[in-house]
């Protein structure tokens, strides 16, 4: 595989272009790789051999497409290791993290080699004689996969397993900050056998590149993962042509814990839901609210556990211990969070923890909690997308719930108490499209992914993220 330069895939072959920019390592700066650079008539091109493609693919049987969907899998379960090691070093992970990613992409194609043979339709019984009712369902046709730098093989592969399960023909285009481990998974899925044309990647400016991709008129979906800023521009120019718009989009997840709550697992908890991914996940805990009961309790276990993590390069020198945290994105990423942190602070929030000292070369910001946070603050009526959280009490469960979904997002939220009955009846009320309860890592390649409200529409994952692609015809049938 060739993870050094992340190129074109056009109707089945690989192509640079005319220009290409560096892919660096958040970590210590250093060129990992380059990217293409390419223009609205590369992404023209794979749109046309996408549409090209469509018509034979579409007709290829359930079982051919579940075939080649495992023979994915297992080829890309064959290159995780050199998959996982590019990402960390692109993505700024760290390398266990970056491997646990690539593997959770071969579960999405393992997964959609199974859902592809379960399409299914219906027969209706007749009201009058000599009448037949069929439905069935089909390719909706050439879809798109856009995807963000945080996850950037796990969020395609989620994308790709069930466009080409339902028989679509795909175009691709990946965040330039992240797209050789990404443009390795294309890799992987042209040498499984997808035929020419199945599978396009086209890389290049986010708006040219995606302007005319969407303007194709062969193209009849997109998938589109990143900030509901720019979601909302996807779905506007989505409504253009009435392409299926499915947004995956931001999120701003409470993590509610009750004072029946083992409070050492909630820390712990509090710990993989917050700086998972150096805290760049959309479902991450991005806010803390805790019963006022144990709220101060809470947030000294969870200060003095942000202050003992070890932080530095995902992929240490040979024998060092992988650190426990890395560094995030890039610079920019430092300086929204650490701007979100002084803000909560001038505001009168109080900081718990106490270390500040990061590595001196690449973007680390230290792992940040503040207590006492005022409801109104950015802090946490943003999406911090970094490693600082604040702390929020509550006394009531109305009180708790209120305050969970006072944001106009509604993608994750997390409900730590030992009460079944909370368990329970919490989730019912919480505006969030996945509730971990107990549980800060929820997601699974055979559960409905996607988020309420203003964190997106329609689901990945699961048999609902087959169906995102296909459209149903119904049949009336006098034999
Ligand atoms: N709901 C979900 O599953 C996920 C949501 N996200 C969200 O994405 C954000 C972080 O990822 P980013 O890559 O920074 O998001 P982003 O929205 O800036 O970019 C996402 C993708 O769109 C492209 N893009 C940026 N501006 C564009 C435009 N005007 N037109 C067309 N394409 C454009 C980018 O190059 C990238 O490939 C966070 O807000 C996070 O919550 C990230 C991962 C998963
Ligand atoms: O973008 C993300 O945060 C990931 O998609 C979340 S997960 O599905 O890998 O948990």
């Amino acid at each position: 595989m060739n993870l050094k330069s992340a190129r074109h895939l056009v109707n089945g072959s690989w192509h640079t272009a005319g220009s290409a920019k560096d892919v660096t390592d958040p970590g210590n700066g250093s060129t990992v790789g380059e990217v293409a650079w390419g223009t609205a008539g590369d992404a023209t091109k794979a749109a046309d051999a996408a549409a090209e493609a469509f018509g034979s693919w579409s007709r290829t049987t359930v079982r051919q497409r579940a075939d080649l969907l495992r023979t994915a899998a297992e080829l890309l379960a064959d290159r995780r290791d050199e998959l996982a090691h590019t990402l960390a070093l692109e993505a700024g992970k760290r390398l266990p993290e970056a491997q646990g990613e690539v593997d959770f992409s071969v579960e999405y194609f393992r997964w959609f080699a199974e859902e592809a043979r379960r399409t299914t339709g219906t027969v209706s019984p007749p009201e009058l004689q000599g009448r037949r009712h069929l439905s069935t369902r089909k390719p909706i046709g050439v879809a798109l996969s856009l995807t963000p730098w945080n996850f950037p093989v796990s969020i395609q592969a989620r994308k790709l397993a069930a466009m080409l399960a339902a028989g679509c023909t795909v175009v691709g285009r990946v965040s330039e900050k992240a797209p050789l481990a990404a443009t390795g998974l294309f890799e992987v899925l042209h040498d499984a056998g997808f035929p020419a044309g199945v599978v396009n990647l086209v890389h290049g400016p986010s708006r040219e590149i995606t302007a005319a991709l969407m303007s194709h008129p062969a193209v009849r979906a997109v998938s589109f993962t990143g900030s509901t800023g720019v979601g909302r521009q996807i779905m506007a120019s989505a409504s253009e042509r009435v392409v299926r718009p499915l947004l995956e989009l931001g999120g701003n997840a409470p993590f509610i814990v009750f004072e029946d709550a083992d409070l050492d697992a909630a820390v712990e908890g509090a710990v993989l839901g917050r700086l998972r991914n150096t805290g760049q996940s959309c479902v991450a805990a991005n806010r803390f609210l805790v019963q006022d009961s144990i709220a101060e309790e809470f947030a000294q276990k969870l200060g003095a556990r942000f202050d003992a993590m070890s932080i530095g390069h995902g992929v240490p020198d040979d024998g060092a211990p992988v650190p426990d945290l890395g560094p995030v994105i890039d610079a920019d990423r430092v300086s929204a969070v650490q701007a979100l942190v002084d803000d909560a602070e001038e505001r009168g929030a109080r900081r718990v923890t106490q270390r500040t000292s990061v590595p001196a070369q690449g973007s680390f910001l230290a792992p940040t909690l503040l207590a006492d946070v005022p409801d109104d603050a950015p802090l946490v009526t943003e999406e911090v997308f970094g490693p600082a959280a604040g702390v929020v009490t509550f006394s009531s469960e109305e009180e708790a719930i209120r305050k969970a979904n006072a944001t106009e997002m509604g993608l994750a939220a997390y409900v730590w108490s030992g009460s079944p009955r909370r368990g329970w009846d919490i989730p019912e009320q919480l505006e969030a499209g996945i509730v971990g309860v107990n549980d800060p890592l929820p997601s699974v390649a055979f559960a409905p992914m996607g988020g309420a409200k203003q964190s997106g529409l329609g689901r990945e994952g699961s048999s609902l993220g087959l169906e995102e692609f296909e459209e149903v015809q119904y049949v009336a049938w006098r034999p």
